[in-house]
């Protein structure tokens, strides 16, 4: 799914207007009916109070409109208008009077008003500031946001949680609405997805309002976010004559004294993600450890504790490398001597990063398309400190054209950047925040090249495949319990799970739908 920008939103709201030659109102009036729906069907007419904070722009406008569909089905509402401005939106103002026309008047707040009660059992609906927010809201404007949070009632918010910008981090986050729901119309925003701006978030869900298709298939966008359908098209199916050799061999390289479980588990993954053969190239007081817990990988020794050159005679098809490595000096000697004659295809991890960044003229070794999956120190040793999470998309837009590599930034929703853009992944779960998470997904994504898969396509779907996993083991261990093993056992169900159909809407339920609506 992509994910647009501000501007590009309107420039679809335009097209749209043009296309199907519709008025902005009616526009607003789909959106209204997809939120009026999806209450309904859940809420089915219950007594609660929702509070409706409206702004008086087109944000406030949806809300105004959704506040008379609430009305109409009988549901006990409380409008607020937040006169944030003088200015009124016109579509604001059309639905303002079709709310007076059914003699709803709303309570107008401005700087002087107090602050309404609410019970922590009404719901509110969010409507004050939308995509159109363009500087930091007023100090009373931020305190009745800030009771709004407190009043720990269900936060409800259209489009986007009031004061958050779709392209920086606010500077008083108190000023942020913290939604427990965010519906928002055709797209999710980038800024979801950002661990700053994310925590605004609890849930979000996609409203189809009917914009311009054409405009949406055709339009280039600087974020995508990666889901099953997304994935699906890169999987490439095994062939009946097939054998190992067709499957590639995946080479990882690492691990030291008491750091060999990190090469263990990169290995079984590249293994269990599919590459015909692996072998582990590891210093010698790794080799029974490895011989006997994977007995289906090969292993190739040097040095006693820590690897002192890389230099093998295999033909391996790519080399996963770094993973308990080690930074020593020798070691770090040796990662730089194989990267200046290496032509293979290469996943970076851990302690090759860390050498790299201590070596930076070394990075330009590495071959086009490398792929770096650093986690958020390993990030900072390479970029330098940043700002925000903006500034961090930033400058790893800017090194990974300097340098030509594919850049995994980990986190709750990793993003794999390449050539401008990035892809975000929507699988994985904070109980994958555990140790040798980040060896076993270099090994997928190893296993994955070894076996055909482009640099970028291993990458967004190994990042995707082993969030998957991560999030069917979660269902047996729990958040606490889950480990990097448990991840790695899971990976074939997360490649079954890519066929497994949702589950279908009954056709009742889709003629409930439409039922609502009239
Ligand atoms: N295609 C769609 O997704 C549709 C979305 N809709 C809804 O429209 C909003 C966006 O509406 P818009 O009117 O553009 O913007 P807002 O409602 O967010 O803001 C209104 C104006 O408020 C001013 N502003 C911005 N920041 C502040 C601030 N801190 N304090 C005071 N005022 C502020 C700004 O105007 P200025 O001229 O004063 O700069 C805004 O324009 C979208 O989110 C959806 O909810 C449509 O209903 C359907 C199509
Ligand atoms: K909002």
């Amino acid at each position: 799914m992509k994910i647009f920008s501000a501007e590009q939103i309107y420039k679809a709201d335009k097209a749209t207007l043009e296309k199907q030659d519709i008025s902005s109102e009616e526009l607003m009036e789909r959106a209204a009916t997809q939120m009026f729906n999806w209450m309904h069907v859940r809420m089915q007419g219950a007594p609660v109070k929702i509070h409706l904070f409206c702004g008086i722009g087109n944000n406030g406008g949806d809300g105004i409109a959704l506040a008379r569909h609430l009305f109409e089905h009988g549901y006990d509402i409380a409008v607020y208008v937040v006169k944030y401005s003088d200015k009124r939106s016109n579509d604001f103002l059309v639905n303002l009077e079709r709310l007076k026309d059914r003699k709803i008047w709303p309570v107008f707040l401005d700087d002087k008003s107090d602050l309404p009660n609410i019970s922590q059992d009404d719901i509110i609906v969010d409507a004050v500031f939308g995509i159109g927010l363009n500087r930091t809201p007023d100090d009373w404007v931020t305190k009745l946001i800030s009771h709004l949070n407190d009043s720990k009632a269900f936060i409800l918010a259209v489009d986007i949680p009031s004061g958050l910008f779709t392209n920086c981090v606010p500077e008083n986050l108190d000023s942020v609405i913290k939604a427990n729901y965010v519906l928002s119309f055709q797209v999710p925003k980038l800024v979801f997805f950002l661990p700053q701006t994310g925590v605004f978030v609890e849930q979000w869900e996609v409203l189809d309002i009917g914009l311009d298709s054409e405009f949406l298939m055709k339009e280039e966008t600087e974020y995508d976010l990666i889901a099953k359908s997304e994935v699906l098209q890169f999987y490439r199916p095994r062939t009946k004559y097939s054998h190992k050799g067709t499957y590639g061999h995946a080479l990882i390289v690492g691990g030291s004294y008491g750091k060999i479980g990190a090469v263990t588990l990169s290995s079984k993954a590249a293994l269990k993600s599919g590459s015909g053969l692996v072998t582990t190239y590891i210093p010698e007081c790794g080799y029974q450890i490895l011989q006997t817990s994977v007995p289906e990988i090969m292993v190739l020794t040097n040095g006693k504790t820590s690897l002192e050159t890389i230099d093998f005679d295999i033909k391996p098809t790519v080399v996963g490398i770094g993973m308990g490595m080690g930074i020593g000096e020798r070691t770090a000697k040796a990662l730089t001597e194989f990267l200046k004659v290496n032509k293979l295809p290469l996943v970076l991890d851990a302690d090759a990063l860390n050498i790299l960044s201590k070596n930076k003229e070394s990075l330009k070794y590495l071959p086009e398309e490398s792929i770096l999956t650093p986690h958020p120190k390993e990030l900072e040793r390479l970029i330098g400190k940043w700002k925000d999470d903006f500034d961090k998309l930033k400058k790893v837009k800017a090194f990974s054209k300097k340098y030509k590599t594919i850049i995994i930034i980990k986190g709750a929703h990793t993003i794999t950047f390449y050539q401008g853009k990035g892809y975000i992944n929507t699988t994985g779960n904070p109980g994958m925040a555990t140790a040798g998470s980040g060896d076993t997904l270099t090994g997928v994504i190893t296993g994955l090249i070894a076996q055909g898969y482009t640099n970028m396509q291993a990458a967004i779907f190994g990042v995707y495949l082993h969030g998957k996993s991560g999030d069917l083991a979660l269902e047996k261990t729990g958040y606490q319990s889950l480990v990097a093993s448990d991840i790695i056992n899971g990976l074939g169900q997360a490649f079954i799970d890519l066929f497994k159909v949702p589950e279908q809407v009954s056709e009742q339920q889709e003629e409930d739908k439409k039922e609502n609506v009239k």
